[in-house]
């Protein structure tokens, strides 16, 4: 069994909105899977289900190959970070993690990686609610790994960050794959995980509309822009993208060749 996620025919209904409406994922072990969708797609109500927060209408979700049931022992195995950041705003970023270390069981030294790992060393005695809203964000990530979890599931984890917070963060989620870690996560920013993730569900009306893996979704939008788009539309884009770069040499450290 390699699906560290499946849903079969999975779908949340509210009256007559189909949030989420038939939809089958696979999530494979140690991938990470960009759900990619636009506003209002259903990726927020999907990730509630598959956490077992909100029950579906009809369909199945697994994790680790078992049911989602009233057993909880397989949340623990989970770093979970969903809408907006959260955190006690009166807690000191330190503080916060420390709780969460406590109640997960983590090891001491847990809260100190955590903390050095997403760039919080000089805010870590700040209140979390005094933190930029980057920052906010990366305590949620901080708080989301903080007791080394199989499966992450991240609804917009680049929510709030900037190109450089969105290029390290990045490079954190890949390390964390290439040791194991299954990764599955949300955005409506195709950027953000074309870069990233090694397979892509598009979702669209709650529906899985397309999924393949980056370089055949590359290969396919390739195809696609070669025969709808002019030369003048097709170099409009690449300046977005040579802008990007460019504003990050000049801005920073993060190296450019990693966008
Ligand atoms: N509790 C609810 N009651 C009624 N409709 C809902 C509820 N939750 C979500 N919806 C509707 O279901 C659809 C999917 O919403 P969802 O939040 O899952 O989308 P999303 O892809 O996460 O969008 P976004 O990127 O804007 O967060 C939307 O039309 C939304 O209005």
């Amino acid at each position: 069994m390699n699906d560290v996620i499946t849903t079969e025919a999975l779908a949340k209904h509210y009256g007559r909105v189909h949030a989420v409406d038939g939809l089958d994922l696979q999530v494979r072990r140690g991938e990470i899977y960009g759900f990619l969708g636009r506003n209002g797609a259903g990726k927020t109500t999907t990730i509630r289900m598959l956490l077992g927060l909100i029950k579906p209408t009809s369909g199945t979700v697994r994790v680790f190959g078992e049911p989602i049931g009233t057993d909880q022992e397989w949340l623990r195995r989970v770093g979970f970070l969903v809408e907006s950041a959260t955190a006690y705003p009166n807690l000191a970023v330190r503080e916060n993690l420390e709780l969460h270390r406590r109640l997960t069981g983590a090891a001491h030294s847990a809260t100190e990686t955590v903390i050095e790992r997403l760039g919080l060393t000089e805010y870590a005695d700040r209140r979390a609610g005094r933190l930029s809203l980057g920052n906010k964000q990366r305590l949620s990530l901080a708080r989301a790994l903080l007791h080394s979890p199989e499966l992450l599931i991240l609804d917009e984890p680049a929510n709030a960050l900037d190109p450089a917070g969105i290029v390290e963060v990045r490079g954190l989620l890949r390390e964390l794959a290439n040791s194991g870690v299954t990764v599955f996560m949300s955005s409506h920013i195709l950027a953000e995980v074309a870069h990233l993730a090694d397979r892509i569900g598009i979702v669209h009306d709650g529906r899985l509309v397309e999924e393949a893996s980056r370089n055949e979704l590359a290969a396919r939008a390739r195809a696609y822009v070669r025969d709808s788009f002019t030369a003048d539309e097709r170099e409009q884009a690449l300046l977005t993208a040579d802008l990007e770069r460019y504003f990050l040499a000049r801005t920073g450290d993060t190296d450019p060749k990693e966008l």
